[in-house]
């Protein structure tokens, strides 16, 4: 039987980020991560400090929680975290496709697993240098292979003007990945706070110039897109 600790399962709501923004999905979000960013918005699943919040469940019982939320009708599920590629999410991929739902993942692509083949998409976001990580490309190359003919997509966080030009190189470095670009939320929650003020002026402000930069730079390729659910729900938790 295959365990996995989960941090929360939330839903139905829309996809706020990248390519599938907009849809109705299921989120499954499970505790543990290999990186630290310095604007992580979901240290509760990321801070060992938080790990008692981590319910360690069996593959049928998130299935039949995830069957709950969506009242049986398929959707796309979205894994995350945390880096839900630390654990296994296979068993999980297999029951609910054999039903008909679909699963995205996303991840910093630190860690690879040969389910990423089974995903549609698989979300990469490697880390900019504003969050103080810094991606091994070896390891990003291996997640990419383990996705094979799996959908893959690059989605990439953007404070400053630095990580501006790394996004670029980053998405010259993967001609074949169609590339989002996502403004940084400079004031994510901490991790004890079910909701906390946030900058959405600030954040706006931050969307504007990306906007901006990108079309001046004439990047036609990249599409820009905010935080759908920051926009509507701010920084609370669960949607
Ligand atoms: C919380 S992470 C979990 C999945 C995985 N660990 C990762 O980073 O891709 C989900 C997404 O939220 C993004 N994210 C995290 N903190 C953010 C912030 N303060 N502003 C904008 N996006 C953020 C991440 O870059 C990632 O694309
Ligand atoms: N609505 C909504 N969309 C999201 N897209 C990616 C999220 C994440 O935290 O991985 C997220 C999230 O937490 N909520
Ligand atoms: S990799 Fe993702 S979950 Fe982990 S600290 Fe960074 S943003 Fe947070
Ligand atoms: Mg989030």
């Amino acid at each position: 039987m295959s365990m996995l600790r989960v941090s929360e399962i939330f839903g139905p709501t829309i996809q706020g980020e990248g390519a599938l923004i907009g849809q109705a999905t299921v989120f499954v979000r499970l505790g543990g991560c290999d990186y630290r960013c310095s604007w992580c918005d979901s240290l509760h699943s990321v801070d060992s400090e938080y790990r008692h919040t981590w319910a360690p469940m069996e593959t049928e019982e998130v299935w039949a929680k995830v069957a709950e939320l969506s009242g049986g009708r398929p959707l796309t599920v979205t894994i995350s975290g945390g880096n839900p590629a630390i654990q296994d999410c296979g068993p999980l991929i297999e029951r609910g496709r054999a039903l008909g739902y679909g699963f995205a993942l996303e991840t910093q692509g630190s860690v690879a697993r040969d389910w990423f083949s089974r995903l549609a998409p698989l979300v990469l976001s490697p880390k900019p240098p504003s969050s103080g990580e810094t991606p091994d490309w070896d390891r990003f190359d291996d997640c990419l292979a383990a996705a094979g003919q799996a959908e893959a997509i690059l989605k990439i966080v953007v404070f400053d003007e630095t990580d501006y030009a790394w996004a670029r190189d980053v998405a010259a470095r993967y001609p074949q990945l169609p590339v989002y670009l996502q403004p940084g939320n400079h004031t994510p929650p901490p991790a004890d706070a079910e909701d906390a003020v946030i900058d959405m002026d600030g954040i706006t402000d931050r969307m504007d110039w990306l906007v901006n930069r990108t079309l001046a730079d004439g990047w036609f390729a990249a599409r820009v897109l905010p935080q759908l659910h920051v926009l509507i729900w701010g920084n609370k938790r669960g949607v």
